[in-house]
């Protein structure tokens, strides 16, 4: 459901301004007429470089700010030659359909909010609605799951923690009771740890609490436990076929019952293996029985749902599930099983066939809207973040709208590191793919991921952020040159906060401390606005950002971006950040 409103009413304040109100764009046939309205001054034909740095917001300048610690001539410029084309925007909580103010923002919801140009209710939020409603047990979903109830075991399978990014552990909690109280009898959990959207080390606590609950569960006579565990980045939660071992080791734990360590309380679990690794990397781990016999395997007659609701890390584990062709591992032995995720992950695959809850319906997005009014696109990114700019920029749907006028080209990322180690990933080689689209003048829109504030800001490791900070910027410098060689247009913008700070703080913003006195690392991302810049040649004189869209965030970036194409944006997308003033 979009937030109507601003894209329909918004009245322009300023007399100057070029824009005006268009009708909406369904026809009288009920048909989406695709043909954009030219926009009355701005030229078409510019090519428009469209760059989102990954982790990026702004944050007061101190030594956890590492994108103010690093050397960022290129953003520093962006920043204090035009005032005019340089402002925040939002990229957090209700800005990008979240459910609370207090949400962090997060590259799933970002990277849809750019794209699709309108704010959409997320699946943090849909599900918490379903939850509240009860209408979750309502579902076609819910019920393909419950006909096993009575002879089988329910498994839910997910990330374990109150991130709020991936998954929420007060929505499992409600989903236990919930199944327990229409039939589940006995009900394993597979944990993934976190670490990453929360602190490192608060698994412990998480892991405590969902033994409470199961504890509970049990004196009410359902047979409810833990029955295996790994790290989130070490087991099952890949993204975008990067390594599919990670699937594999997760799939052995949790359905064939298999792991290199085995324990018979998952708490202890936690604890033993983060004496070797954090949070996010734990090895996987089975619950056994006093026979060292795995308590949970997944078999045939069970029902399993994997709780995430977002898409990106859990599309591989649904095939896995899913397809009976299947070819990316050896499963050893494919159980006869009801699935069913939380949220229908991929709408294009349709993947899972049966879900809980019905994803957003994030439709009309800004690049089916490009490819109907002759705008070629580039789209470009290394693995780890390559489905943002293309999957999560269209609306969590795979593959392009024409093959014809989009070109999507993946960089292969490194496999089997934590990217501090490698804090400069292929931020030089998207600049010179990204360089070169735009001097082969075949493209007019070319639109990149910079990958490295995010995923070094995740590690933890301040100083390889910083050195990720700087290679982030330099490859938007290679970008904006070659702009400048076609006579183009930039825009530079993210998609939340990570890097900018990189501490825990207290109310006032002093940096906590644990109870050894050890400075709380922050790995997640942050609720900071992020930066948008706009210039280069191709920008025409007079163009500047307006100063009546005051709350504009990331949504606002699909109308201003289609302006610079010489387009009017749908009437019902959020209003553009531009105005065109005739000097
Ligand atoms: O999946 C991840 O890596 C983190 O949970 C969130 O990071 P992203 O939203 O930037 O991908
Ligand atoms: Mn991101
Ligand atoms: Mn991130």
């Amino acid at each position: 459901m979009s937030r109507q409103g601003l894209g329909l009413t918004y009245t322009l304040t300023s007399n100057k301004g070029n824009f005006q109100h268009i009708p909406p764009t369904m026809g009288s046939s009920g048909q989406v007429s695709w043909k954009l309205e030219d926009h009355p001054s701005l030229p078409k034909g510019k090519t428009i470089a469209l760059i989102v740095l990954d982790g990026w917001g702004e944050y007061e300048p101190d030594e956890y700010n590492c994108i103010h610690v690093a050397q960022t001539p290129t953003m520093d410029s962006l920043k204090q030659g035009a005032p005019d084309k340089w402002r925040l925007i939002r990229a957090h909580g209700k800005a990008v359909g979240l459910p609370t103010e207090d949400d962090m923002g997060n590259s799933e919801v970002g990277h849809n909010a750019l794209g699709a140009g309108r704010i959409f209710a997320q699946g943090a939020k849909l599900v918490d609605l379903a939850l509240a409603s009860g209408k979750i047990y309502e579902g076609e979903g819910f019920k393909y799951i419950s006909e096993c109830f009575e002879k089988g075991t329910l498994h839910l399978i997910g990330l374990l923690s109150d991130g709020g990014v991936h998954s929420r552990l007060d929505q499992v909690q409600l989903l236990l009771k919930g199944a327990s109280e229409r039939g589940a009898k006995r009900i394993r959990v597979h944990i993934l740890t976190d670490g990453r959207d929360v602190l490192d080390g608060s698994s412990v606590g998480f892991v405590e609490t969902l033994e409470n609950d199961l504890a509970k569960l049990r004196e009410n006579g359902v047979d409810a436990r833990i029955a295996s565990g790994g790290g989130r980045m070490y087991v099952t939660m890949d993204r975008y076929e990067n390594d599919w071992d990670v699937v594999k080791r997760g799939w052995d734990a949790q359905v064939l019952g298999e792991a290199p360590h085995k324990f018979t309380n998952a708490v202890e679990a936690v604890k033993k293996l983060r004496e070797s690794a954090n949070d996010q990397y734990l090895a996987p781990f089975v619950i056994v029985d006093e026979n060292q016999k795995a308590v949970g395997p997944i078999l045939d007659g069970d029902a399993v749902v994997t709780f995430n609701f977002r898409a990106d890390r859990m599309v591989m584990l649904a095939k896995a599930l899913e397809y009976q062709d299947f070819d990316k591992f050896d499963r050893v032995r494919v159980p006869k099983i009801r699935y069913a995720g939380m949220l229908q992950y991929d709408g294009e695959l349709k993947l899972p066939s049966q879900y809980l809850v019905s994803p957003p319906e994030i439709d009309r997005t800004s690049g089916e809207y490009l490819v109907h009014n002759d705008v070629r696109t580039f789209a470009c990114s290394e693995t780890v973040k390559f489905g943002h700019v293309t999957f999560f920029w269209n609306g969590n749907r795979s593959g392009c709208f024409n093959p014809e006028m989009e070109e999507y080209v993946e960089i292969p990322s490194d496999v089997g590191i934590t990217f501090n180690v490698q804090p400069k990933m292929k931020a030089l080689e998207i600049g010179e793919k990204a360089r070169d689209a735009i001097l082969s003048r075949k493209f007019d829109q070319v639109r990149v991921n910079i990958p490295n504030g995010d995923m070094v800001g995740h590690t933890g490791d301040i100083q390889a952020t910083v050195v990720a900070c700087k290679a982030a910027d330099e490859a938007v410098k290679m970008i904006t040159d070659a702009i400048e060689q076609v006579g183009g247009i930039y825009v530079v913008t993210a998609d939340h906060g990570n890097a900018e700070d990189m501490v825990k703080r207290n109310k006032s913003g002093q940096p906590l401390h644990d109870k050894n006195g050890n400075l709380q690392i922050l790995t997640s991302h942050t609720c900071q606005p992020v930066p948008i810049a706009i210039g280069g040649p191709g920008l025409a004189a007079g163009v500047r950002f307006r100063n009546d869209v005051p709350d504009g965030g990331l949504a606002n970036v699909a109308a201003t971006v289609m302006n610079l194409h010489g387009y009017v944006a749908p009437s019902d997308y959020e209003p553009t950040l531009i105005e065109a003033v005739n000097n």
